[in-house]
C-alpha cells in the first residue's frame, strides 16, 4: 500500500539528513506504529507519506488516495466556534464533495463505527479529549478510506479513552481490513495495537514486529554476560 524506497529527506535540501536511505513496504491490513525518540523525524515521515513534503531523494508511493488524516487534537482549537459533531461532519463531507443525498448516511455510519451516533447533536468544542477523537476518527472515515493517518492519537486523551480508542483502532484494522499507520508516542499501545513498528534512530529504519522490538530492547538493557 505504501512503499518507500532509498528516501533521504533533510529540511536544508541537502546533507546532513534527517533520514537516510529508508527503503520499506507497509502492506495494506498492516498496523504500523512510527515510534522513536523525540526529533528522530516522525512526524516529518509521516507528513513525507502524506505528501505534504517531498523526498529529498528517493521515492515514496501510496497505491491509494482514500487517506483518512487525524491530526493531533488540540483542545483549545474551535474553542469559539460553536459547531455539532453532525455539523462538522456534514461540512467535511460537502468539502469532499459527496453526493448530498448519501451524506446523511455516510455520516450517520462513520459515527456508528466510531460509537458517537448518540452525540451527533453535542457541540464539539464541549467534548472531552477522547470523544474529539472518536469524531476526527469519523471525519477520517468519511468516503470510505481505506488508510488512516494518525498523529499521536492518544494526545490529550485519557487513559480510560485511550484503551477505548487503542480497542477501536484494533477493530477497524483487523475486522474493517483498514490499513493504519500512527506516529506513537505511547510505546506500550503501540506495542500491543500493531502489527510491525518503525522504529526510527539516527535517521535509519528499524522495522520489526512488536515482540522482536521488545527482544532487542531487553537485549539491550541486560548486562553483557560474556564480560568479565
Ligand atoms: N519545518 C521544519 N523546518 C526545519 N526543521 C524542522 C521542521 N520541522 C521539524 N524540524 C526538525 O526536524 C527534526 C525532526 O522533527 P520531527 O517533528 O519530525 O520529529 P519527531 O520524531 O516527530 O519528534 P517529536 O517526538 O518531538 O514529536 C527536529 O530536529 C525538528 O526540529
Amino acid at each position: 500500500m505504501i512503499s518507500i524506497s532509498h528516501l533521504y529527506f533533510s529540511y536544508t535540501g541537502g546533507a546532513p539528513y534527517l533520514l537516510k536511505d529508508l527503503s520499506f513496504d507497509i502492506e495494506e491490513g498492516s498496523y504500523v506504529s512510527i515510534i522513536g525518540m523525540n526529533g528522530a523525524g516522525k512526524t516529518t515521515l509521516m507528513r513525507l507519506i502524506l505528501g505534504f513534503l517531498s523526498p529529498s531523494s528517493g521515492g515514496i508511493m501510496v497505491s491509494t488516495k482514500a487517506i483518512g488524516y487525524v491530526p493531533q487534537t488540540d483542545p483549545t482549537s474551535m474553542a469559539g466556534f460553536p459547531i455539532t459533531v453532525e455539523e462538522l461532519l456534514f461540512s467535511f463531507a460537502s468539502a469532499k464533495g459527496m453526493p448530498r443525498s448519501g451524506r446523511e448516511e455516510a455520516v450517520e455510519n462513520v459515527l456508528d463505527a466510531v460509537g458517537m451516533a448518540g452525540m451527533k447533536r453535542s457541540l464539539f468544542p464541549s467534548l472531552s479529549g477522547g470523544e474529539r477523537q472518536r469524531v476526527l476518527l469519523a471525519r477520517a472515515l468519511l468516503g470510505e478510506n481505506r488508510l488512516l493517518i494518525l498523529d499521536e492519537p492518544s494526545t490529550g486523551v485519557d487513559l480510560k479513552s485511550q484503551r477505548e480508542l487503542y480497542a477501536l483502532l484494533k477493530v477497524l484494522n483487523r475486522q474493517r481490513g483498514i490499513t493504519i499507520v500512527a506516529v506513537e508516542h505511547n510505546l506500550a499501545e503501540a506495542i500491543a495495537s500493531s502489527t510491525e513498528l518503525i522504529h526510527l534512530k539516527d535517521g535509519r529504519a528499524h522495522i520489526c514486529s512488536p515482540a522482536a522490538y521488545q527482544e532487542e530492547e531487553k537485549k539491550e538493557l541486560e548486562p553483557d554476560r560474556n564480560e568479565g
